[in-house]
């Protein structure tokens, strides 16, 4: 398997080229060149698999030779059973074809374990072969972080470095990250918002001499193919699990940086009937504005009771707009190029292609807490702000009742007491056993200025020998 960036001029990557780095050398984001296709009858036989068996039918292909079968298999395995659900990825129906699949059961309890579980263990493995130690950069707004601390904070050959935005992620989230102990990792609460973090992480992809020569820079963030690939399965296991490739199923998916929902397009493009995608925003909305505009915009950063969706920037839209314009690499490069400078103008056939599978609503926080509030007292099923404003998007799709509808719960609601406090319901969650004394534990994190430089230094001079 083949990896081409979206803006046509990095060479082509093969998968362990791919897994350890970020953005491809022209600032383009790694696609697959082609797409692993499933038949009626693959997705059928997709049904009777558990979770890890079915993660291996779909990864596999990407993965091609880089790993044999077995120890993909192991590395499979020992990912998804530190997950706290025997189904990993549980289906709770809470309305007449309304689903909810809930993300939230792996080790940091949101839906980035299912790829940076596996993320740490590929990379682990990798870097044992190659003898080889590189450097991980990530921005987080608090849910990355964690998840990419857990899943490589046992790696020797792996220096981890997560920048959040200082005092603009829950407690919780912060507090999982900052009370995880090693020499080899590092929080930076930088003093700006997500997009200023992740702006630093693409910089430092375009230019990485601040780093010994020895030591690459790998992402955890899903501008990192693998974090993608991971994603894709459990849109198989719910649909199949609601009955296809016979009945077509709808998503509904929160979304921020357009990952999460860019698995589930691909799941499409990969065979499984997929009726509609809805692209659930809060008020920071510039993929709504793109689906009812057409116009591609910066937007100030608005702060949230959501604050992991607190992003303006969306990357992997730019591995949409790349399907949207035929693959057309030198097209991507200048409409991403225009949208530095300012708004973009889609054309209209491509997002007449958007919108023939995408569907998108924005949810303000009072919509948002009125959802939780709602789901609770019909149901006591307590959403996080994430997944009720999944849910909201969902009940608003206007699809047919006769198509189910997912919605992708994305975390657990212990991660947001705030805003459970503010939706008026009178219950507390609680945090699950693994995690009760987290507000107990020591904290380590430096908070750094919004510059590069800055951000920089620190990195070089915290390296591992
Ligand atoms: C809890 C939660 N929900 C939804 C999202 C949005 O996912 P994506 O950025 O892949 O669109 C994120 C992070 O981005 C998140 O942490
Ligand atoms: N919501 C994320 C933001 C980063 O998105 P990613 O999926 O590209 O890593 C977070 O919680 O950190």
């Amino acid at each position: 398997m083949k990896y081409i960036s979206t803006r046509g001029q990095a060479p082509a990557l093969d998968f362990e080229q791919v897994l350890l780095t970020g953005l491809a050398s022209d600032g383009g984001l790694y696609v697959p060149e082609t797409l692993p296709r499933f038949s009626h009858e693959d997705i059928i036989e997709m049904a009777s698999m558990d979770y890890p068996q079915l993660a291996q039918r779909i990864i596999e292909p990407f993965v091609g030779d880089a790993i044999p079968a077995a120890d993909l298999q192991q590395i499979i395995a020992d990912t998804y059973a530190v997950f706290r659900h025997n189904a990993v990825a549980p289906l709770t129906q809470i309305g007449h074809n309304q689903w909810v699949l809930e993300l939230f059961h792996g080790p940091t309890l949101a839906f980035k374990d299912f790829a940076l579980q596996l993320l740490g263990r590929l990379l682990d493995y990798v870097l044992e072969r190659r003898h080889q130690k590189v450097v991980i950069m990530g921005a987080t707004s608090g849910d990355t972080g964690s998840a990419a601390i857990e899943g490589c904070k046992r790696c020797k050959n792996i220096d981890i470095f997560i920048l959040h935005p200082h005092e603009r992620v829950s407690d919780v989230q912060r507090r999982q990250m900052t009370t995880v102990t090693g020499d080899n990792i590092h929080n930076l609460a930088v003093q700006g918002n997500f997009d200023d973090c992740q702006a630093m992480v693409k910089a430092s992809f375009g230019d990485r001499s601040f780093l010994p020569s020895d030591r690459s820079l790998v992402a955890v963030n899903s501008i990192n193919w693998a974090r993608i690939m991971a994603q894709i399965v459990y849109y198989f296991y719910a649909a199949v699990a609601l009955g296809a490739p016979m009945r077509p199923v709808a998503f509904s998916v929160p979304t921020g940086n357009f990952g999460d929902i860019f698995a589930g397009y691909l799941a499409r493009e990969m065979g499984l009937p997929v009726a509609q995608l809805i692209i659930a925003t809060n008020r920071n909305d510039v993929l709504h504005r793109v689906m009812t505009t057409s116009t591609y915009g910066r937007q100030a950063l608005q702060y949230s009771l959501s604050p992991s969706m607190d992003i303006t920037v969306s990357s992997n839209f730019e591995r949409l707009l790349f399907d949207l314009y035929d693959r057309d690499g030198d097209a991507i490069a200048a409409l991403m190029r225009e949208f530095e400078h300012g708004d973009v103008h889609l054309s209209d056939k491509a997002m007449g292609r958007a919108r023939n599978l995408f569907s998108s609503y924005r949810v303000p926080d009072e919509e948002t807490c009125a959802q939780i509030a709602a789901t609770w007292n019909e149901c006591e099923y307590l959403l996080d702000p994430h997944s009720a404003i999944g849910v909201k998007a969902a009940l608003a799709s206007g699809l047919s009742a006769d198509i189910p509808v997912v919605t992708l719960a994305t975390a657990h609601a212990a991660k947001f007491p705030q805003a459970i406090t503010r939706s008026g319901i009178n219950t507390e969650p609680a945090l699950p056993l693994h995690l009760a004394d987290l507000f107990d534990r020591p904290e380590r994190f430096e908070v750094l200025p919004l510059e590069l430089s800055a951000v920089q230094a620190f990195m070089a001079n915290n390296l591992s020998a």
